[in-house]
């Protein structure tokens, strides 16, 4: 469905100088910024990635080269068989681009006419336009608010409507970047409901940037992260945990037990500390030996133990710096 080989944009930018004289001002020198250093990846139909990274990490750009926005500096790419900067119009009939902060539909006017204008932009017969709204008045919930303009809307209304009024032409591709940036919890889970609906029900394929990592941790099996332009991992988000060397143990315990004693000559690191609840943090070749201990000692009450999130693994991740992953 998508294609990626050796990938690369590059932006040409102003080289900052700080003499502000009139000749730097009338003849700027230019320097190169590798938005997007060499890329390569495959993305199979019916798959939901999720594509992360740090700010200013590529994300962005390489969605706008995948959907045709941008032109690569080199490389190929190819999506649903075509060269999006080359056939942008063809390639749009197939494919959404969803971004959070961005609008596509009338501010001032009643949602229902946003919808209405992109029936005709798309071209979709009266026969589908029912059905493509029926799907969303049910899974969208959108009936009370066709009639309201856009102002008007709060936020989640007005994202669950962006994404119908998107995904109206039923494309087979949809390039998400921050889709539930701002909502609260329940807004975002009937979001992400929909987009696993899509998935499961019309092998819609997925590719989702956000920061919200429990949002990629819910829908995703597959993650790419990409750190300055380079990708660090492609992989599933299992394999990515079980590589993790840590594991999470929480402890339920009397008031007066100490953990000094019981762990006495294991390296933990300490996460939350209550007056009857503790969460540390331990190698994963310490677990079978602490919880030997913790079972034998009359103040502990219970206790689990848990794999990291996804969010401290790539938390790691970024932090320890390691360099390559594949
Ligand atoms: N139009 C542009 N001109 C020059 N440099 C740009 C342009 N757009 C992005 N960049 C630079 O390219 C790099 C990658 O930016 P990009 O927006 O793709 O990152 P991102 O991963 O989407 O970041 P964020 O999560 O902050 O949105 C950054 O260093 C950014 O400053």
């Amino acid at each position: 469905m998508i294609h990626i080989k050796d990938l690369t944009k590059i932006y040409r930018v102003p080289k900052q100088n700080k003499k502000k004289s009139l000749r730097n001002f009338l003849f700027p020198v230019y320097e190169d910024k590798i938005a997007v250093d060499n890329i390569s990846f495959d993305v199979e139909e019916a798959e939901i990635i999720g594509f992360v990274g740090t700010n200013g990490a590529g994300k962005t750009t390489t969605i706008k080269m995948l959907s045709g926005i941008l032109t690569p500096t080199s490389g190929k790419i190819i999506v649903n068989g075509y060269i999006p900067y080359k056939n942008r119009n063809e390639l749009s009939k197939n494919i959404a681009v969803i971004m959070g902060q961005k609008s596509v539909m009338f501010y001032d006017i009643p949602v229902i006419e946003s919808f209405k204008f992109y029936k005709d932009v798309y071209s979709i017969s009266i026969n589908d336009y029912k059905k493509r709204m029926e799907l969303f008045l049910d899974k969208l919930e959108l009936s009370n608010i066709l009639n309201i303009p856009v102002r008007k809307l709060s936020l989640g209304q007005k994202m669950r409507c962006e994404i119908a009024v998107s995904l109206l032409h039923n494309p087979k591709i949809l390039f998400l970047d921050e889709p539930t940036i701002g909502l609260d919890i329940i807004a975002k889970h009937k979001i992400l409901d929909f987009f696993t609906y899509l998935n499961k029900e019309f092998n819609t394929t997925i590719f989702l940037t956000t920061h919200d990592i429990a949002d990629i941790d819910k829908i995703c099996k597959r993650i790419i992260i990409i750190d300055k332009g380079i990708i660090r991992y492609d992989g599933a988000i299992k394999e990515l945990k079980d590589r993790d060397q840590y594991k999470i143990i929480e402890i339920m315990h009397e008031k007066d037990y100490n953990l000094e004693k019981i762990l006495d000559g294991f390296k933990k690191e300490i996460l939350v500390s209550e007056e009857y609840k503790t969460t540390i943090k331990v190698v994963k070749q310490d677990v079978g030996n602490v919880v030997n201990n913790l079972i034998n000692n009359p103040k502990i009450v219970d206790f689990n133990i848990n794999a990291l999130s996804l969010e401290s693994v790539l938390q790691e991740i970024y932090l320890n710096d390691q360099g390559e992953l594949l």
